[in-house]
């Protein structure tokens, strides 16, 4: 059970309320020059991702009744029921325990008195197994040829975290190529059937249910298109293995059950990526370097689990975003990676985040009165810059953001990774700083312009700042740091979705289009055309049957 606590009940909210009116308008450059020790004070280093929150619109009044805040919501006690196996997923009777697929202390972790750690090292010590003899070209398809490449067909949770996690540590790569099919659109699986020879493929049917429309749809085609190529159904057991909880359906499918990958309903579809759902990253990175990520993800789980508020990284990146989502009312948080292996890291915290924390329903089944999870979304700098920054410099709203860089580049090309980090280093200083009136006109009168020119000129180019940013440097992307990374901004949700007194591990505003979709399917298989819907809905379809 989680305790159900209405945060602007308490004492600190109250504060916090009264503390925002001076605070909104104080000014972050005037913070740092009148403390010297600021980012000192406000930076934590945690094995080699540097920290630093010291940008942000808090003093130490704000960052004491923030952790009041979280020590008045109970965060401690939601943060002990999580680890211990509790059924915090209350609306869907489940346990929360990504945290034990990564627990390489391998202390016991009890679901319902049994420990589930022995199942989980089965599980990775078969994931090994598998991994060892695909890249190691052991295994064999069906006309003697080793795997060369892998189709992970899946959706969501079940695509989103190995698509990231590949792409970010491409620089580990295996000779295998990896490929990814999620959309139902048959242009995703087509595309993919283009690249690849059947007698060297290795087909991943990733799916905690093994029932999404998408991922069985895409599943089936890319089965007979196999078997169309030539080879027979008792081919299939070397080039079709399934991720599931689901070995009733797995085996339903024709998929021998010694090519399942085992997880359990307690592993969130969207924190799924450190289950055997992760399988294509360790054929895509090798198994020790899997076993990194799950030992960096581990690291970061103790210093959660084990930390003093006022020093936990994602019990601080929570606070923040609930002093900017509740007090200043910031509707969004960018998440801007300075590396471009880290491009869908937004894309799947938009998953991770927004499924989790786009909830309107409270802990005690009431609709709440204050806003829950941002809008997340981000691209890599600096192409970011070129494109949206111009709103984040100068819009009218006010959006926190993250900025995340390696300190040393995988690929170190020519001047590329010095100028990349300048861009990094500037784009927070002039966030906070911005440019007053008196610099643009000094800088126009420089230039050469007249007073008038001046005069017309300055307006637009002044630059408030003042404008929040984090920033979190790592010495280098490693499967180890990427891991660590990863689980803090897991966690993070975790912490607000407690504050804001909702439930975070269920989905089910994802159902409805869902279901609706299941009963406009059969109404598009003939031609005549449809009035039960509204007017726009009946006109839509029924225009689609005339083109079609
Ligand atoms: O892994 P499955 O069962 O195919 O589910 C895929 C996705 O299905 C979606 O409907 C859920 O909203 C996601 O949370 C989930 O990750």
């Amino acid at each position: 059970m989680l305790p159900k606590i209405d945060f602007t009940t308490t004492a600190a909210y109250q504060y916090l309320t009264d503390h925002f009116i001076s605070m909104s308008e104080t000014d972050l450059k005037h913070l740092f020059k009148d403390d010297p020790e600021r980012f000192k004070k406000f930076s934590i280093l945690f094995e080699d991702i540097l920290f630093d929150f010291s940008k942000n619109r808090i003093d130490d009044t704000t960052l004491a009744l923030l952790v009041q805040l979280a020590k008045e919501c109970k965060l401690d006690e939601a943060i002990k029921a999580m680890f211990k196996g509790n059924k915090i997923n209350q609306t869907e009777g489940r346990e929360v325990l990504h945290v034990a697929l990564r627990n390489q202390s391998n202390t016991p972790i009890l679901v319902e008195g049994k420990d589930v750690m022995p199942e989980v090292n089965a599980v990775l010590a078969k994931m090994e197994r598998f991994s060892n003899a695909i890249i190691s070209g052991n295994w064999k398809g069906y006309t003697g040829k080793p795997i060369t490449d892998v189709v992970n067909i899946g959706i969501g949770g079940s695509d989103l975290g190995p698509v990231m996690v590949t792409e970010a540590l491409k620089a580990y790569k295996t000779h295998l190529n990896l490929h990814f099919v999620s959309n139902i659109d048959g242009t995703h699986l087509a595309e993919a059937l283009k690249l690849i020879n059947p007698e060297t493929t290795l087909f991943l049917v990733a799916s905690k249910t093994f029932t999404t429309q998408e991922t069985m749809t895409n599943a089936h085609s890319a089965r007979a298109w196999f078997l169309d190529s030539g080879a027979q159904v008792e081919d299939i057991a070397k080039h079709f293995a399934a991720l599931s909880t689901n070995a009733k359906d797995v085996a339903a499918f024709g998929i021998d059950t010694e090519n399942m990958f085992e997880f359990w309903d307690w592993v969130g579809g969207r924190y799924s990526l450190w289950s055997a759902i992760g399988l294509s990253i360790s054929l895509g990175i090798g198994y020790a370097n899997f076993k990194q990520l799950l030992a960096g993800a581990h690291a970061a789980d103790q210093h959660f689990e084990q930390t003093a508020f006022e020093e936990n990284i994602p019990v601080i990146l929570g606070l923040l975003g609930i002093w900017y989502i509740n007090f200043f009312g910031a509707e969004t948080q960018a998440i801007l990676p300075y590396d471009q292996y880290m491009h869908r890291f937004a894309a799947y915290f938009q998953q991770g985040d927004m499924e989790s924390n786009g909830k309107h329903v409270d802990r005690n089944g009431k609709a709440v009165d204050y806003e829950t999870g941002p809008i997340i979304w981000g691209e890599p700098g600096t192409n970011g810059q070129h494109a949206f920054y111009q709103l984040i410099h100068q819009g009218t709203r006010l959006i926190p953001c993250d900025f995340i860089a390696p300190a040393q580049s995988l690929n170190p090309l020519g001047n590329h990774h010095p100028i990349l980090l300048s861009n990094f280093f500037a784009q927070t200083e002039a966030l906070m700083n911005g440019k007053s009136e008196e610099t643009v006109k000094e800088e126009l009168k420089d230039s050469g312009k007249s007073e008038e020119q001046i005069a017309e000129l300055a307006p637009f180019k002044v630059f408030d700042g003042n404008r929040p940013t984090n920033s979190i440097l790592l010495k280098k992307i490693t499967p180890f740091s990427l891991g660590s990374l990863i689980a803090m901004y897991e966690h993070k949700i975790f912490v607000q979705g407690i504050i804001w007194n909702i439930y975070s591990f269920d989905q089910w505003g994802v159902e409805l289009g869902k279901q609706l979709a299941q009963k406009i399917q059969p109404e598009l298989a003939t031609d005549q055309q449809i009035n039960s819907h509204d007017s726009s809905t009946n006109g839509l379809i029924n225009q689609y049957k005339n083109w079609r």
